[in-house]
């Protein structure tokens, strides 16, 4: 059976710069391994629903809770890749932090965060499948932009 992971594609919106480059994206640096970067995400606890391991997972991760989050309706994104020779599929949705001053707060399990804009969190993000999930994460916001103007 798969792996399973769940988690969100955090972002805030900068209330100095305008629209839609205001927007930044949450990546956090793994403390072991390849101190890789990603989402906060994780693994799914038996009989655990999906949303609400994305929601443990960053509370986990990141010290955001679901009163910080606006979780957007309308996009999510599942990933396919192997680790360790083990396929895990991740599900990510996209939250908005109500309000983009808050504080994270990492755990053992990550050494640094970064708030960044889509293309220098692609740059981080290093895989193909990420990038192209915030690239899209990044459409979906300005379509909604687009719809509201
Ligand atoms: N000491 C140590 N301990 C580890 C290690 N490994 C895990 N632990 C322990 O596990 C706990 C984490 O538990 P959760 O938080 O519940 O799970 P996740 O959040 O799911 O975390 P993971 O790190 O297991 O999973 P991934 O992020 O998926 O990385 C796995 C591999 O997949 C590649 N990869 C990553 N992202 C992408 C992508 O987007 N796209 C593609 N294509 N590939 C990607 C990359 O090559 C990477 O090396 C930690 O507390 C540790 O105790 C390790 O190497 N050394």
């Amino acid at each position: 059976m798969a792996l399973r992971a769940c988690g969100f594609i955090v972002f805030r919106r900068l209330a100095v710069v305008p629209p839609p480059d205001n927007i930044e994206y949450l990546l956090l640096q793994t403390s072991y391994g390849e101190h890789h970067w990603t989402p906060p995400k994780g693994h799914v606890d038996p009989g655990e629903e999906d949303l609400i391991t994305a929601l443990r997972e960053t509370k986990e991760e990141a010290g955001l809770g679901a009163e910080q989050l606006q979780v957007l309706d309308g996009f999510v994104q599942e990933l396919r890749y192997e680790v360790r020779g083990r396929p895990k599929e991740v599900l990510y949705w996209l939250a908005e932090l109500r309000d983009p001053g808050t504080a994270v707060t990492l755990s053992d399990e990550h050494q640094d965060y970064r708030w960044a804009r889509v293309e220098e969190a692609c740059t981080l993000a290093q895989y193909k499948d990420l990038q192209d999930t915030l690239r899209a994460a990044h459409r979906h916001l300005e379509a909604d932009l687009d719809k509201q103007q």
